[in-house]
């Protein structure tokens, strides 16, 4: 039987504020077993760029990165925000490892191709280094990945963070029994975005698509379910969507996607 993984990725709204990141990490820290840490930082990098006077610009989600921006989210993402969270669970007893994808060549990738859009240093992954996060995991390192990846030829690219984490299950699937977390600020899919309590509990391939055309599923919703479902189709055994409370446990009002 395989050993058990659980791969989790924290929202932008957690990292962002100062309780509800500490909130997570001591619900991270308690998580039991095998686990690796997947954050972004999106915001933050959006601010530190305002201050310097550059403009971000979004398109469906996706940051189109200039030379500029590469190296103002390379600071923010490789930086501050992965170094804060590697020393915060130091604090609390985890021996946490922050990477990025160019870290032992942990996450392979390329440039996005121009389309119709130019994304700029946009990375899309072709692999992950799956027996070099078993070493790791192996000698009791948390792996602790930012939004990061990089083309093997000396450029860092920035990688959408939802799907470096679906990436990550994908490659370690193989290995273990893995489980992907996406820890956000709402407690799973709403079926009415006003309504806290609203938690479609179960979702399968049939329930993704009514909700779709019930346009149910919006904003950043529509990535991170295309990210959970990508993952399910790719022998994930598992993808649940929640709050900080779904890490400990002590809920069951989250949403769980099987196929
Ligand atoms: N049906 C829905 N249920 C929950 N959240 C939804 C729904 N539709 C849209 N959203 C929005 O999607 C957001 C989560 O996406 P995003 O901000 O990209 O995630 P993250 O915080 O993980 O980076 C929520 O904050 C919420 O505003
Ligand atoms: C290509 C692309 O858009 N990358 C994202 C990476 C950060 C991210 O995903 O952050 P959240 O999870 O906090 O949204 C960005 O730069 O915003």
């Amino acid at each position: 039987m395989k050993e058990k993984l659980s791969v989790v990725k924290i929202g932008g709204n957690v990292i962002e504020d100062e309780k509800a990141l500490d909130n997570f990490l001591s619900a991270f820290s308690r998580l039991e077993g095998l686990k690796i840490l997947v954050h972004g930082g999106g915001k933050l990098a959006t601010q530190l760029a305002t201050k310097l006077g550059i403009e971000s610009k979004m398109i469906d989600g996706r940051r189109i990165t200039d030379a500029e921006t590469v190296d103002i989210i390379t600071m923010v993402y490789g930086g501050l925000a992965n170094k804060k969270i590697v020393a915060q669970l130091q604090s609390k007893n985890i021996n946490a490892i922050g990477l990025s994808g160019a870290d032992g060549n942990s996450i392979q990738a390329h440039k996005r191709p121009v389309k119709q859009i130019d994304y700029g240093f946009v990375g899309d992954i072709d692999g992950v280094s799956s027996e070099l996060l078993k070493n790791l995991l192996s000698i009791n390192l948390t792996p602790i990945f930012c939004a990061l990846s990089h083309d093997g030829a000396g450029q860092l690219l920035n990688t959408n963070a939802d799907t470096i984490a679906s990436e990550i299950a994908i490659g370690m699937a193989s290995v273990f029994e893995t489980t992907l977390y996406y820890c956000f600020e709402k407690k799973g899919v709403l079926l009415d975005i006003t309504d806290e309590n609203s938690v479609v509990k179960n979702i399968d391939t049939s329930k993704y698509k009514e909700l779709l055309s019930k346009g149910v599923i919006a904003d950043g919703m529509l990535p991170k379910l295309h990210n959970c479902f990508h993952a399910l189709d790719n022998n994930v055994e598992k993808v649940c969507l929640g709050d900080v409370s779904m890490l400990d446990k002590n809920t069951k009002l989250f949403t769980t996607l099987k196929l």
